[in-house]
């Protein structure tokens, strides 16, 4: 994979005053998704703006495809579609036009057959002479998906592709982003909702008031930071945690029905054996264990507090 977008040194202080981005580095491979994630306000849509040339940073470079986006932004601008979050149709317009329209913008001759693909990859084609207005929410939004991609770019910035839609529609957006993906597409999405994130990201970066905590494979984020619980249904009722197993960190249900031990999945020596080996030496049966992972929600929600409790310190 080669990069295809670097960031370096990232910041953005509004004239307001606010420090919307302080000193973001990464850099986007070729051919990747890549969630971006963090509350409301982390600075992720002023991210996403700089690097499409919507918002003027105060310090550090963008480069997409080697072009600087300030001193080379046309070529950098040229290889970016942005879907915003916001759906701005044109009502009367019928589809096929406003996809050519937006081709138009950026100076590239007229392409029938591309725009055809297009169409045809997001199912929009038998609609394409209907008036956007006629189309349902899922396809306003497939449409501004295919004016992003109208000038064939490789990179497509999503800002919350699927924010107030409904789990169907949601299914439907991620089916539609592994389709660009198979396309080669770089995507770049924010997203609330982790869910998404965890289904269709190869890399995560969080974002929180400012600055990039981390980015990292969706994969290693959750091995690294994800621990397991293992819940451990008895046969009886305990009223305590026998003395011999005070010190194991077991936290007992308030039903005393069941055991739930966390542990770290980084740990050589979860510690599972000799727990399950000494309940039994402790006269205790067990009737069955069951482990979870955590969600990504979880981790993500450990990350950003993590950040809050170091900054009240
Ligand atoms: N045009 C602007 N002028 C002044 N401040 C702004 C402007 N745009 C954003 N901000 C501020 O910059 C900070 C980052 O905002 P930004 O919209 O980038 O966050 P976000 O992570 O995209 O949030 P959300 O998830 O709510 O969309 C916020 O404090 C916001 O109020």
């Amino acid at each position: 994979m080669s990069t295809i977008i670097e960031i370096d040194n990232l910041s953005k202080a509004y004239d307001s005053g606010t420090k919307a981005l302080s000193g973001v580095s990464m850099n986007i491979e070729e051919g990747e998704i890549i969630a971006l994630l963090g509350p409301n306000g982390a600075g992720k849509t002023t991210l996403i703006s700089i690097i499409c040339g919507l918002v003027v940073p105060t310090g550090g470079t963008v480069r997409v495809g080697g072009h600087d986006i300030r001193t080379d932004w046309r070529a950098a601008r040229r290889m970016i579609g942005l879907v915003p979050q916001e759906i701005a149709l044109e009502p009367f317009e019928k589809v096929i036009n406003s996809v050519r329209f937006t081709r138009g913008l950026y100076g590239e001759k007229p392409d029938d057959g591309y725009i055809e693909q297009v169409l045809r990859s997001l199912a929009l084609w038998e609609k394409r002479d209907a008036a956007t207005r006629e189309l349902s929410g899922g396809m306003k939004r497939r449409v501004l998906i295919a004016k992003a991609l109208a000038h064939r770019p490789k990179v497509l910035f999503l800002d919350e592709p699927t924010a107030g839609v409904d789990v169907a529609l949601r299914r439907e957006m991620w089916q539609v982003v592994e389709q660009l993906r198979r396309d080669g597409v770089t995507i770049i999405l924010t997203t609330h909702y982790l869910e998404e994130a965890e289904e269709m990201a190869d890399r995560i970066g969080v974002i929180n008031k400012g600055q990039l905590l981390l980015v990292k494979p969706k994969d290693e984020l959750m091995g690294e930071f994800g621990g397991k619980t293992l819940t451990i249904e008895l046969d009886s009722t305990l009223t305590e945690i026998p003395a011999g197993l005070a010190d194991r960190g077991l936290v007992l249900a308030t039903d005393g029905r069941s055991l739930r031990y966390d542990y770290d999945t980084r740990a050589e020596r979860t510690g599972i054996a000799r727990l399950l080996g000494d309940l039994s030496a402790n006269g205790i049966t067990v009737r069955d264990v069951s482990t979870r992972q955590s969600s990504l929600e979880e981790v993500f929600m450990s990350l950003v507090d993590d950040r809050k409790s170091e900054d009240a310190a």
